[in-house]
């Protein structure tokens, strides 16, 4: 998306610089739901809570909204106090926008009014100005007039997105925006709400449990589980680099090998000796689990170790087989889709790895 829009920046808020969060905990009748969260997010950036379902990412967005108060720990919001045991700035005052699966447009107001809701105390010149701009920016001039009703999920959701952004606030919350769009829609409309977020400089948190979305959105990504962060990086290091089994687990399609320390930066396994380009820090002859995903693991006809395919899925351009190794281990590997494998033949194979992501047995 190109953006050829401009508008003279009027001075409501000041741009978030940093929200910090330390050992957040939230629950609900006592009951701690989100557990010592702590993470911070800088200018501009677009932070994700990722996580199955229930594992507390809308509670953590909530309590940052101001809509949950907090049973131990603080927010801090440009260092100043904003959440803690004792303090609880009210939700009108944090200057933090939202968006929600359930889009909730006002069914009876136009489309420049939906966007103008949270205007009124704009001079009505201003107001109107920032409305078009923000039309402009979501790809929907010419729909002022137009009511929700005629629009499109998708039109729908990019209207949301503006309302939500036309008082500047500080911070934008999205719980899981896109889940109602249907896979197409919500491909393209991902990038151009990233776009969007970026042109206007505007810090955002996306909740979502699926992980394309949020590699697709996220400059930093917090990956949850029973209501702790495990870990916040970016997509490329929670991918490549997981700290805990279940990262590991949940992003990407992770499997184990059961692996035998050999030396500084090398595993005995089922696939062979496998070396890695960092030392591990593990000892000598400690058994371990090796992650290998899918990309790791290579088709190699002159490979000799060998696995059976026990069944397999056209990808397109790829196959990802699932294979059985003389352990019994189960493993999945891609190769291009000219290898096309009958299920039960055995095919060589060989493991590739720039670094060694291990977990102690
Ligand atoms: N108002 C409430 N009172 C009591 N328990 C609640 C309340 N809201 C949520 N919970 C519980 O807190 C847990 C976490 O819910 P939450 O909605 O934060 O998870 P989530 O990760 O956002 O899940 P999902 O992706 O399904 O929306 C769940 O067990 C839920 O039942």
């Amino acid at each position: 998306m190109s953006f050829s829009t401009s508008q003279k920046q009027l001075p409501i808020q000041k741009q978030l610089k940093s929200m910090t969060l330390n050992a957040v905990s939230v629950g609900y009748e006592g009951q701690p739901i989100v557990k010592q969260a702590s993470f911070e997010l800088k200018e501009g950036q677009i932070g994700c809570l990722l996580g199955p379902s229930g594992c507390g990412k809308s509670t953590l967005l909530r309590a940052l909204a101001g809509f949950e108060t907090l049973m131990t720990g603080e927010i801090r919001v440009d260092g100043e106090l904003i959440a803690s045991e004792d303090r609880h700035v009210n939700p009108e005052d944090r200057h933090i926008g939202m968006v929600f699966q359930d889009i909730a447009l006002f069914p009876h107001l136009s489309i420049t009014e939906n966007i103008a809701f949270g205007l009124s105390a704009w001079p009505k010149s201003d107001a109107q100005e920032r409305v078009s701009y923000l039309l402009n920016l979501v790809g929907l001039s010419g729909f002022e007039s137009r009511y929700p009703h005629s629009l499109s999920g998708g039109q729908q959701q990019r209207v949301a997105l503006a309302r939500a952004m036309a008082p500047k606030p500080k911070l934008l919350l999205m719980d899981e925006p896109f889940s109602g769009l249907d896979a197409k829609l919500r491909e393209e409309l991902v990038p151009d709400i990233r776009d969007i977020l970026k042109h206007e400089k505007m810090a955002a948190i996306l909740v979502t449990h699926d992980q394309m979305e949020a590699f697709a959105m996220a400059d930093q990504v917090s990956v949850m589980s029973a209501g702790e962060i495990h870990q916040t990086g970016t997509p490329y290091n929670i991918y490549h680099d997981p700290e805990t089994r279940f990262v590991a687990e949940f992003i990407g399609h992770g499997d184990f090998l059961t692996a035998t320390v050999c030396g500084a930066n090398c595993v005995h396994s089922d696939l062979g000796t496998i070396r890695g380009d960092l030392d591990h820090g593990f000892e000598a002859n400690q058994e371990v689990d090796l992650l290998v995903r899918p990309d790791d693991i290579l088709h190699d006809d002159d490979s000799e170790f060998v696995g059976m395919i026990e069944s397999k899925f056209f990808r397109g351009s790829h196959f990802l087989y699932r294979v059985k190794l003389s352990s019994g281990k189960i493993v999945f590997c891609f190769a291009s889709s000219h290898h096309d494998h009958a299920v039960g033949q055995e095919i060589g194979l060989s493991v590739h790895l720039d670094h060694l992501v291990m977990f102690p047995r």
